[in-house]
C-alpha cells in the first residue's frame, strides 16, 4: 500500500477568506468555470413504503428502481421509515462535529496510512490537485472492524445517533438490494450473498465538511468519481446544494430534498448487474458563502469474496463484459493512486 499523506483541513485554511492556493486550483483544465450554469435535474424517486407493500404497488415501484438505476445510476430514497426528527439529529451531529474547536476535532485525525478518522482528501501523489473537503470516515459495520477510537464523543449524541443510522441504514440496505434482484426477475437475495452481505453487512460512514470557498469557479469539492462501494447513501446538506451528476454527457444539479436520501450506484453495482445498473459519476461543488456538509454511507462488498457478475444475467444474447474480480488488500488508496476503479479491473 502506498504512503497517503495529508494536507492541513481545509476548514483551518479557509478562515482568512484568501484565495485558495494553486493547489486547490481545478482551473485551466479545459472546460471554462466550474460553476458555469448547470441545470437542475428532478432524478428520480423511489418511494420505499411503496417497496415492501402490496405486491401491485411494490411492482410499480420496483419499475422505478430499475428505469431509475438504469437510466440515472441515482434516485432520491423517500418514505425511508426513519422520522423527520431522527433525519435532523444525524443532520446535527454532522455539522456540530465540524463546529467543534480545532483541537478537539483533531483527537481524531486519521493515521497516514489509513482511511479511518478525520483527515483531508488523500494525497497521493505531488502534483495532485486538492479537493476543498475535510472528511471524517468511520466503519459501522461488521462490528469487529469498529474503531471506536476514531468515533467523536462530542457532540455528546454522535455515538449513539450514528450507530442507530447504520443499523436503520444496513435495514434499507436489505430491502433496496432485494428489490433490485426482484426488479430483473433474480431470486431476491442473489446480491446479498454474493456481497457477503447476509451476515454482517460492511458499511462505512463518510462526513463531508466543505468550507466556504471564494472561488467556487475553480476549486472543486470533491473531484469527479463514481463510488468504490455497491451502493452509497448520502444525506445532502439541508440547505445547501453541491451534488452534481453526469448523465449522457452533461452535468446536472441535483436538488436538495429534505430528509429524502440520494441513492447512488456504486461500480461494484455495476460489475455484478453486468452493466445494466451504471455508477453514477458525480461531484461536489462548493459554495462561496455558505459551508456544506453531507454523510455518505457506504454499503461494500466483501473484498474476499470479490465482485462478479451476476450467472443468471449471462446469456449468448448478453455476455459478460465483466469478470470476476478479488480486490482482496487492494485498498481505496490503491485504486485512487493509480487513477483506475475495480470496473476498470473487471472489464474483459
Ligand atoms: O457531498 C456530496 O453531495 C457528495 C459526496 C460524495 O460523492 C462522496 O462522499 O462520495
Ligand atoms: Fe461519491
Amino acid at each position: 500500500m502506498g504512503s497517503v499523506s495529508m494536507a492541513t483541513p481545509v476548514q483551518e485554511l479557509a478562515t482568512d477568506g484568501q484565495d485558495p492556493s494553486e493547489r486547490y486550483n481545478y482551473g485551466g483544465s479545459g472546460g471554462g468555470a466550474l460553476n458555469a450554469s448547470v441545470p437542475l435535474v428532478e432524478i428520480p424517486t423511489v418511494d420505499v413504503g411503496s417497496l415492501i407493500s402490496s405486491p401491485s404497488a411494490a411492482n410499480h415501484e420496483l419499475q422505478k428502481l430499475s428505469l431509475a438505476l438504469s437510466s440515472w445510476g441515482c434516485f432520491q430514497v423517500v418514505n425511508h421509515g426513519m422520522t423527520d426528527s431522527f433525519v435532523d439529529r444525524v443532520h446535527e451531529i454532522s455539522k456540530q462535529f465540524f463546529d467543534l474547536p480545532k483541537e478537539e476535532k483533531h483527537r481524531y485525525i486519521r493515521e497516514p496510512d489509513s482511511i479511518e478518522g478525520y483527515g483531508t482528501d488523500m494525497i497521493v501523489a505531488e502534483n495532485q490537485t486538492l479537493d476543498w473537503i475535510d472528511r471524517l470516515y468511520l466503519t459501522l459495520n461488521p462490528p469487529n472492524q469498529v474503531q471506536l477510537k476514531f468515533w467523536p464523543e462530542k457532540p455528546e449524541t454522535f455515538r449513539e445517533t450514528l450507530q442507530e443510522y447504520g443499523v436503520k441504514l444496513g435495514e434499507l440496505n436489505q430491502i433496496l438490494l432485494k428489490a433490485m434482484a426482484k426488479s430483473l426477475d433474480l431470486e431476491e437475495n442473489c446480491f446479498l450473498d454474493q456481497y457477503g452481505e447476509g451476515e454482517p453487512v460492511i458499511m462505512s460512514a463518510r462526513f463531508n465538511f466543505y468550507p466556504p470557498c471564494p472561488r467556487p469557479d475553480q476549486v472543486l469539492g470533491l473531484k469527479p468519481h463514481s463510488d468504490g462501494t455497491v451502493i452509497t447513501f448520502l444525506l445532502q446538506d439541508k440547505e445547501v446544494e453541491g451534488l452534481q451528476v453526469l448523465k449522457d454527457g452533461q452535468w446536472f444539479r441535483v436538488p436538495v430534498i429534505p430528509d429524502a436520501l440520494v441513492l447512488n450506484a456504486g461500480e461494484h453495482l455495476e460489475v455484478s448487474k453486468l452493466g445494466e445498473f451504471k455508477s453514477l459519476y458525480h461531484r461536489g461543488m462548493v459554495d462561496s458563502e455558505r459551508e456544506r456538509v453531507s454523510l455518505a454511507v457506504l454499503s461494500l462488498s466483501n473484498p474476499q469474496m470479490g465482485v462478479e457478475p451476476i450467472e443468471e444475467l449471462v446469456n449468448e444474447e448478453r455476455p459478460s463484459l465483466y469478470r470476476k474480480v478479488i480486490y482482496g488488500e487492494t485498498t481505496h488508496f490503491d485504486y485512487y493512486k493509480s487513477g483506475r476503479t475495480l470496473i476498470d479491473d473487471a472489464r474483459v
